[in-house]
Protein backbone atom coordinates (compact mmCIF):
# COMPACT_ATOMS: atom_id res chain seq x y z
CA UNK A 1 0.00 0.00 0.00
CA UNK A 2 2.95 2.48 -0.31
CA UNK A 3 4.10 4.65 2.26
CA UNK A 4 0.79 7.43 2.19
CA UNK A 5 -1.63 4.09 2.36
CA UNK A 6 -4.59 6.70 2.76
CA UNK A 7 -3.75 8.09 -0.67
CA UNK A 8 -3.89 4.44 -2.13
CA UNK A 9 -6.67 3.55 -0.12
CA UNK A 10 -8.69 6.73 -1.48
CA UNK A 11 -7.80 5.49 -5.14
CA UNK A 12 -9.46 1.75 -4.64
CA UNK A 13 -12.40 3.72 -3.30
CA UNK A 14 -12.62 5.66 -6.36
CA UNK A 15 -12.26 2.70 -8.87
CA UNK A 16 -13.85 0.12 -6.16
CA UNK A 17 -16.73 2.05 -4.40
CA UNK A 18 -16.80 3.01 -0.71
CA UNK A 19 -16.59 -0.46 1.11
CA UNK A 20 -13.19 -2.54 0.41
CA UNK A 21 -12.20 -5.68 1.69
CA UNK A 22 -8.52 -6.62 1.69
CA UNK A 23 -6.39 -9.08 2.90
CA UNK A 24 -3.01 -7.98 4.34
CA UNK A 25 -1.26 -11.26 5.24
CA UNK A 26 -3.88 -12.96 7.01
CA UNK A 27 -5.65 -9.96 8.70
CA UNK A 28 -8.84 -8.88 6.71
CA UNK A 29 -9.12 -5.07 6.43
CA UNK A 30 -12.30 -3.43 5.30
CA UNK A 31 -12.45 0.10 4.78
CA UNK A 32 -15.29 2.48 4.80
CA UNK A 33 -14.74 5.61 2.52
CA UNK A 34 -18.14 7.50 2.37
CA UNK A 35 -20.24 8.96 4.59
CA UNK A 36 -23.15 6.22 4.21
CA UNK A 37 -20.21 3.79 5.11
CA UNK A 38 -19.08 5.68 8.04
CA UNK A 39 -22.31 5.88 9.34
CA UNK A 40 -23.08 2.09 8.85
CA UNK A 41 -19.36 1.59 11.01
CA UNK A 42 -19.67 3.48 13.62
CA UNK A 43 -23.39 4.27 14.17
CA UNK A 44 -25.59 1.41 13.03
CA UNK A 45 -23.31 -0.91 14.07
CA UNK A 46 -21.24 0.77 16.86
CA UNK A 47 -21.22 -2.00 19.85
CA UNK A 48 -20.61 -5.01 17.25
CA UNK A 49 -17.75 -2.71 15.66
CA UNK A 50 -16.92 -0.75 18.99
CA UNK A 51 -13.33 -3.46 19.62
CA UNK A 52 -9.99 -2.40 18.68
CA UNK A 53 -7.67 -3.60 16.66
CA UNK A 54 -4.46 -2.89 18.47
CA UNK A 55 -1.66 -2.65 15.43
CA UNK A 56 1.58 -4.08 16.49
CA UNK A 57 3.60 -0.83 16.72
CA UNK A 58 0.86 0.26 19.22
CA UNK A 59 2.99 0.91 22.81
CA UNK A 60 0.29 -0.80 24.33
CA UNK A 61 1.13 -4.12 22.90
CA UNK A 62 1.56 -6.04 26.49
CA UNK A 63 -1.58 -7.71 28.02
CA UNK A 64 -0.68 -5.23 31.39
CA UNK A 65 -0.45 -2.45 29.26
CA UNK A 66 -3.90 -2.84 27.50
CA UNK A 67 -5.29 -3.30 31.00
CA UNK A 68 -4.41 0.37 31.58
CA UNK A 69 -4.79 1.32 28.37
CA UNK A 70 -8.03 3.85 27.06
CA UNK A 71 -7.50 3.89 23.32
CA UNK A 72 -5.98 0.71 22.62
CA UNK A 73 -8.43 -1.30 25.29
CA UNK A 74 -9.17 -3.99 22.77
CA UNK A 75 -13.17 -4.20 23.66
CA UNK A 76 -15.28 -1.46 25.65
CA UNK A 77 -15.30 -3.69 28.77
CA UNK A 78 -15.56 -2.34 32.20
CA UNK A 79 -12.07 -0.83 32.94
CA UNK A 80 -12.57 0.71 29.38
CA UNK A 81 -16.30 2.30 30.53
CA UNK A 82 -14.70 3.58 33.95
CA UNK A 83 -11.93 5.24 32.32
CA UNK A 84 -14.35 7.05 30.24
CA UNK A 85 -16.53 7.90 32.29
CA UNK A 86 -13.52 9.45 34.03
CA UNK A 87 -12.71 11.46 31.30
CA UNK A 88 -16.47 12.97 31.00
CA UNK A 89 -16.86 13.53 34.07
CA UNK A 90 -13.29 14.59 35.34
CA UNK A 91 -10.76 15.66 33.16
CA UNK A 92 -12.57 17.08 29.59
CA UNK A 93 -16.48 17.86 31.41
CA UNK A 94 -17.54 21.61 30.57
CA UNK A 95 -16.63 22.53 33.84
CA UNK A 96 -13.04 21.40 33.92
CA UNK A 97 -12.22 22.54 30.38
CA UNK A 98 -13.29 25.89 31.66
CA UNK A 99 -11.63 25.58 34.81
CA UNK A 100 -8.26 24.91 33.02
CA UNK A 101 -9.13 27.61 30.17
CA UNK A 102 -6.34 30.15 32.96
CA UNK A 103 -3.83 27.26 32.10
CA UNK A 104 -4.44 26.80 28.73
CA UNK A 105 -4.25 31.07 28.04
CA UNK A 106 -1.20 31.50 30.40
CA UNK A 107 0.84 28.82 28.52
CA UNK A 108 -0.12 30.18 24.96
CA UNK A 109 1.08 33.97 26.59
CA UNK A 110 4.30 32.01 27.76
CA UNK A 111 4.19 30.72 23.76
CA UNK A 112 3.55 34.31 22.64
CA UNK A 113 6.82 35.93 24.66
CA UNK A 114 9.09 33.00 23.26
CA UNK A 115 8.22 33.99 20.09
CA UNK A 116 8.58 37.70 20.76
CA UNK A 117 11.67 37.30 21.75
CA UNK A 118 12.76 35.56 18.82
CA UNK A 119 11.55 38.27 16.33
CA UNK A 120 13.43 37.41 12.81
CA UNK A 121 14.89 34.48 13.12
CA UNK A 122 13.42 31.41 12.14
CA UNK A 123 11.39 29.17 14.17
CA UNK A 124 9.78 25.69 13.44
CA UNK A 125 6.19 26.06 14.51
CA UNK A 126 5.47 22.39 14.99
CA UNK A 127 8.68 22.34 18.04
CA UNK A 128 7.34 25.28 19.94
CA UNK A 129 3.61 24.77 19.44
CA UNK A 130 4.44 20.61 20.79
CA UNK A 131 6.38 22.10 23.89
CA UNK A 132 3.20 24.43 24.56
CA UNK A 133 0.55 22.01 24.28
CA UNK A 134 2.66 18.81 25.91
CA UNK A 135 2.97 21.61 29.20
CA UNK A 136 -0.67 22.38 29.07
CA UNK A 137 -1.73 18.70 29.08
CA UNK A 138 0.90 17.74 31.57
CA UNK A 139 -0.36 20.49 34.19
CA UNK A 140 -3.91 20.05 33.27
CA UNK A 141 -4.47 16.09 33.07
CA UNK A 142 -1.73 14.49 35.07
CA UNK A 143 -2.13 16.46 39.00
CA UNK A 144 -5.83 15.15 38.28
CA UNK A 145 -5.02 11.99 36.78
CA UNK A 146 -2.66 11.23 39.63
CA UNK A 147 -5.49 12.23 42.26
CA UNK A 148 -8.41 10.41 39.96
CA UNK A 149 -6.93 7.29 38.80
CA UNK A 150 -4.13 6.25 41.65
CA UNK A 151 -1.33 4.29 40.96
CA UNK A 152 -2.57 3.41 37.34
CA UNK A 153 -2.54 6.92 36.76
CA UNK A 154 1.10 7.63 35.28
CA UNK A 155 0.28 5.30 32.37
CA UNK A 156 -2.96 6.28 31.24
CA UNK A 157 -1.76 10.26 31.76
CA UNK A 158 1.08 8.66 28.93
CA UNK A 159 -1.21 7.55 27.15
CA UNK A 160 -3.32 11.16 26.95
CA UNK A 161 -0.36 12.57 26.12
CA UNK A 162 0.42 11.07 23.20
CA UNK A 163 -2.94 10.98 21.60
CA UNK A 164 -3.60 15.13 22.58
CA UNK A 165 -0.25 16.63 21.83
CA UNK A 166 0.59 15.17 18.15
CA UNK A 167 -2.58 15.86 17.26
CA UNK A 168 -3.67 18.94 18.51
CA UNK A 169 0.23 20.67 17.43
CA UNK A 170 -0.64 18.90 13.61
CA UNK A 171 -3.40 20.87 13.30
CA UNK A 172 -2.34 23.91 14.53
CA UNK A 173 1.13 23.92 12.07
CA UNK A 174 -1.11 22.69 9.04
CA UNK A 175 -3.47 25.93 10.03
CA UNK A 176 -0.98 28.11 9.72
CA UNK A 177 0.73 26.74 6.59
CA UNK A 178 -2.86 26.76 4.96
CA UNK A 179 -3.32 30.77 5.96
CA UNK A 180 0.05 31.40 5.05
CA UNK A 181 -0.45 29.78 1.26
CA UNK A 182 -3.90 31.39 1.06
CA UNK A 183 -3.42 35.13 2.00
CA UNK A 184 -7.02 35.84 1.54
CA UNK A 185 -8.00 33.54 4.44
CA UNK A 186 -5.20 35.18 6.44
CA UNK A 187 -6.69 38.45 5.72
CA UNK A 188 -9.89 37.55 6.91
CA UNK A 189 -9.11 35.71 10.18
CA UNK A 190 -6.29 39.44 11.06
CA UNK A 191 -9.49 41.29 10.20
CA UNK A 192 -11.80 39.15 12.53
CA UNK A 193 -9.08 39.36 15.13
CA UNK A 194 -9.38 42.95 14.62
CA UNK A 195 -12.51 43.47 15.01
CA UNK A 196 -13.26 41.32 17.61
CA UNK A 197 -10.29 41.72 19.86
CA UNK A 198 -9.74 45.17 21.80
CA UNK A 199 -7.69 43.84 25.11
CA UNK A 200 -3.62 42.67 24.73
CA UNK A 201 -4.62 39.15 25.35
CA UNK A 202 -6.61 36.40 23.61
CA UNK A 203 -8.92 34.31 26.26
CA UNK A 204 -10.82 31.47 25.81
CA UNK A 205 -14.39 33.43 26.12
CA UNK A 206 -13.10 35.43 23.13
CA UNK A 207 -13.85 32.21 21.02
CA UNK A 208 -17.32 32.22 19.94
CA UNK A 209 -16.60 35.83 18.71
CA UNK A 210 -14.70 34.18 15.71
CA UNK A 211 -16.45 32.28 13.78
CA UNK A 212 -14.43 32.53 10.80
CA UNK A 213 -11.38 31.49 12.72
CA UNK A 214 -13.04 28.13 13.47
CA UNK A 215 -14.27 27.26 10.10
CA UNK A 216 -10.33 27.70 9.21
CA UNK A 217 -9.80 25.07 11.91
CA UNK A 218 -12.60 22.77 10.48
CA UNK A 219 -11.24 23.29 7.38
CA UNK A 220 -7.89 22.09 8.52
CA UNK A 221 -9.14 19.33 10.01
CA UNK A 222 -11.16 18.55 6.66
CA UNK A 223 -8.04 18.38 4.73
CA UNK A 224 -5.49 17.20 7.01
CA UNK A 225 -7.19 14.62 9.95
CA UNK A 226 -4.47 14.34 12.05
CA UNK A 227 -5.78 10.42 12.26
CA UNK A 228 -7.11 9.90 8.30
CA UNK A 229 -8.23 6.08 9.16
CA UNK A 230 -9.57 6.87 12.84
CA UNK A 231 -8.17 4.74 15.14
CA UNK A 232 -7.82 0.30 13.70
CA UNK A 233 -11.90 -0.95 15.00
CA UNK A 234 -12.32 -4.49 15.00
CA UNK A 235 -15.89 -6.30 14.76
CA UNK A 236 -16.60 -8.04 18.00
CA UNK A 237 -18.98 -10.65 16.16
CA UNK A 238 -20.04 -10.87 12.12
CA UNK A 239 -22.76 -7.75 10.92
CA UNK A 240 -24.12 -6.34 7.90
CA UNK A 241 -22.19 -3.34 6.86
CA UNK A 242 -23.94 -2.02 2.97
CA UNK A 243 -25.32 -5.30 2.20
CA UNK A 244 -22.07 -6.86 2.84
CA UNK A 245 -21.19 -9.39 5.92
CA UNK A 246 -18.08 -8.09 8.12
CA UNK A 247 -16.52 -11.29 9.46
CA UNK A 248 -15.90 -11.48 13.75
CA UNK A 249 -12.48 -10.07 14.25
CA UNK A 250 -12.28 -8.15 11.01
CA UNK A 251 -10.30 -4.70 11.59
CA UNK A 252 -12.44 -1.90 9.99
CA UNK A 253 -11.34 1.53 9.63
CA UNK A 254 -12.95 4.45 8.13
CA UNK A 255 -10.73 6.54 5.73
CA UNK A 256 -12.04 10.13 6.82
CA UNK A 257 -9.20 11.34 4.64
CA UNK A 258 -11.05 10.25 1.71
CA UNK A 259 -14.20 11.61 2.46
CA UNK A 260 -12.72 14.74 3.13
CA UNK A 261 -11.58 15.45 -0.14
CA UNK A 262 -14.73 13.40 -2.12
CA UNK A 263 -15.69 15.99 -5.00
CA UNK A 264 -18.83 14.33 -4.58
CA UNK A 265 -19.53 15.76 -1.21
CA UNK A 266 -17.26 18.66 -1.25
CA UNK A 267 -17.48 21.57 -3.71
CA UNK A 268 -13.60 22.37 -5.04
CA UNK A 269 -12.44 19.54 -2.43
CA UNK A 270 -8.75 20.27 -2.58
CA UNK A 271 -9.35 24.35 -2.14
CA UNK A 272 -8.59 25.65 1.18
CA UNK A 273 -12.07 27.34 1.71
CA UNK A 274 -12.95 27.96 5.42
CA UNK A 275 -16.25 29.80 4.30
CA UNK A 276 -17.89 26.24 3.38
CA UNK A 277 -18.37 25.73 7.06
CA UNK A 278 -19.62 29.50 7.77
CA UNK A 279 -23.55 29.75 8.14
CA UNK A 280 -23.24 26.06 8.28
CA UNK A 281 -24.43 23.43 11.22
CA UNK A 282 -21.69 21.13 9.98
CA UNK A 283 -19.52 20.28 13.18
CA UNK A 284 -16.92 17.74 13.90
CA UNK A 285 -19.02 16.65 17.21
CA UNK A 286 -19.95 12.58 15.83
CA UNK A 287 -23.31 13.83 13.97
CA UNK A 288 -22.30 14.33 10.64
CA UNK A 289 -20.64 11.71 8.64
CA UNK A 290 -18.87 13.50 6.08
CA UNK A 291 -16.91 14.70 8.56
CA UNK A 292 -15.40 13.14 11.34
CA UNK A 293 -12.24 14.04 12.28
CA UNK A 294 -12.51 12.84 15.87
CA UNK A 295 -15.10 10.09 14.81
CA UNK A 296 -17.73 8.90 15.93
CA UNK A 297 -19.82 6.38 18.20
CA UNK A 298 -18.77 5.13 21.52
CA UNK A 299 -14.74 5.40 20.67
CA UNK A 300 -14.92 8.87 19.67
CA UNK A 301 -12.20 10.91 20.55
CA UNK A 302 -12.71 11.94 24.28
CA UNK A 303 -10.58 14.98 24.10
CA UNK A 304 -12.71 16.61 21.22
CA UNK A 305 -13.49 19.42 23.72
CA UNK A 306 -9.79 20.07 25.14
CA UNK A 307 -8.31 19.77 21.46
CA UNK A 308 -10.81 21.94 20.13
CA UNK A 309 -10.57 24.65 22.00
CA UNK A 310 -6.24 24.47 22.40
CA UNK A 311 -6.03 23.85 19.02
CA UNK A 312 -8.34 27.68 18.15
CA UNK A 313 -6.55 29.08 21.08
CA UNK A 314 -3.10 28.54 20.12
CA UNK A 315 -3.72 29.41 16.17
CA UNK A 316 -5.65 32.58 16.96
CA UNK A 317 -2.95 34.20 18.83
CA UNK A 318 -0.34 33.01 16.67
CA UNK A 319 -1.82 35.38 14.52
CA UNK A 320 -2.74 38.02 16.95
CA UNK A 321 0.10 39.15 17.99
CA UNK A 322 2.73 37.78 14.80
CA UNK A 323 2.79 38.79 10.89
CA UNK A 324 4.82 35.55 9.44
CA UNK A 325 6.42 35.07 6.94
CA UNK A 326 8.70 31.88 5.04
CA UNK A 327 12.68 32.24 5.10
CA UNK A 328 14.93 34.02 2.89
CA UNK A 329 11.69 35.69 1.01
CA UNK A 330 10.26 32.45 -0.38
CA UNK A 331 7.08 32.60 -2.19
CA UNK A 332 3.98 30.71 0.12
CA UNK A 333 2.71 29.73 -3.09
CA UNK A 334 5.62 27.48 -3.17
CA UNK A 335 5.08 25.91 0.28
CA UNK A 336 5.42 22.27 0.53
CA UNK A 337 2.44 20.57 1.33
CA UNK A 338 3.30 17.27 1.43
CA UNK A 339 2.23 14.89 4.20
CA UNK A 340 4.01 12.45 6.11
CA UNK A 341 1.75 8.57 7.07
CA UNK A 342 2.59 7.51 10.87
CA UNK A 343 0.87 7.52 14.34
CA UNK A 344 -0.69 11.26 12.91
CA UNK A 345 -0.85 12.59 9.41
CA UNK A 346 2.44 14.96 9.74
CA UNK A 347 3.42 17.87 7.10
CA UNK A 348 6.61 15.70 5.81
CA UNK A 349 8.58 18.96 6.00
CA UNK A 350 8.38 20.94 9.56
CA UNK A 351 6.98 24.54 8.76
CA UNK A 352 9.56 26.89 9.35
CA UNK A 353 8.56 30.57 9.67
CA UNK A 354 9.98 33.89 10.62
CA UNK A 355 7.72 35.49 13.48
CA UNK A 356 7.06 39.89 13.15
CA UNK A 357 5.59 41.49 16.66
CA UNK A 358 2.93 42.91 15.13
CA UNK A 359 2.63 46.46 16.48
C1 LIG B 1 -7.15 18.05 17.18
C2 LIG B 1 -7.14 17.23 18.19
C3 LIG B 1 -7.58 15.78 18.18
C4 LIG B 1 -8.07 14.99 17.15
C5 LIG B 1 -8.33 15.40 15.70
C6 LIG B 1 -8.32 13.67 17.70
C7 LIG B 1 -8.83 12.60 16.96
C8 LIG B 1 -9.08 11.34 17.50
C9 LIG B 1 -9.60 10.22 16.74
C10 LIG B 1 -9.96 10.24 15.26
C11 LIG B 1 -9.72 9.15 17.58
C12 LIG B 1 -10.18 7.72 17.21
C13 LIG B 1 -11.67 7.56 17.19
C14 LIG B 1 -12.06 6.14 16.78
O1 LIG B 1 -11.32 5.21 17.00
O2 LIG B 1 -13.13 5.95 16.18
C15 LIG B 1 -9.28 9.59 18.89
C16 LIG B 1 -9.25 8.80 20.01
C17 LIG B 1 -8.75 9.20 21.23
N1 LIG B 1 -8.32 10.48 21.57
FE1 LIG B 1 -8.25 12.09 20.34
N2 LIG B 1 -7.99 13.67 19.03
C18 LIG B 1 -7.55 14.93 19.37
C19 LIG B 1 -7.15 15.37 20.63
C20 LIG B 1 -7.14 14.60 21.76
C21 LIG B 1 -6.81 15.08 23.09
C22 LIG B 1 -6.46 16.54 23.43
C23 LIG B 1 -6.86 13.98 23.93
C24 LIG B 1 -6.60 13.89 25.41
C25 LIG B 1 -5.95 14.76 26.12
C26 LIG B 1 -7.26 12.83 23.13
C27 LIG B 1 -7.42 11.54 23.61
C28 LIG B 1 -7.91 10.45 22.88
C29 LIG B 1 -8.08 9.10 23.43
C30 LIG B 1 -7.75 8.65 24.85
C31 LIG B 1 -8.62 8.32 22.39
C32 LIG B 1 -9.03 6.84 22.45
C33 LIG B 1 -10.51 6.70 22.79
C34 LIG B 1 -11.04 5.26 22.83
O3 LIG B 1 -10.46 4.39 22.21
O4 LIG B 1 -12.07 5.02 23.51
N3 LIG B 1 -7.41 13.25 21.82
N4 LIG B 1 -8.91 10.94 18.81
Amino acid sequence: MGKKPHITLANFAQSYGPLLSLRLGTQLLIVGSSPAAAEEILKTNDRILSARSVPHVAPAKSPELNHLSLGWAVECNDAWKSLRTICRTELFSGKAIESQACLREKKIMDLVKYLSSMEGKVVNVGEVVFATVFNVLSNALLSRDFIVLGVDGVMKGLELFSAGTDTSTSTVEWALAELIKNPESMKKVREELTREIKQESLKESHLPQLPYLQACVKETLRLHPPAPFLLPHRALDSCKVMNYTIPKNAQVVVNIWAIGRDPVIWEEPLKFKPERFLNSTLDFKGNDFEFLPFGAGRRICPGLPMGAKQVSLALASLIHHFDWSLPHGNDPNELDMNEKFGVTLHKEQPLLLIPEVKK
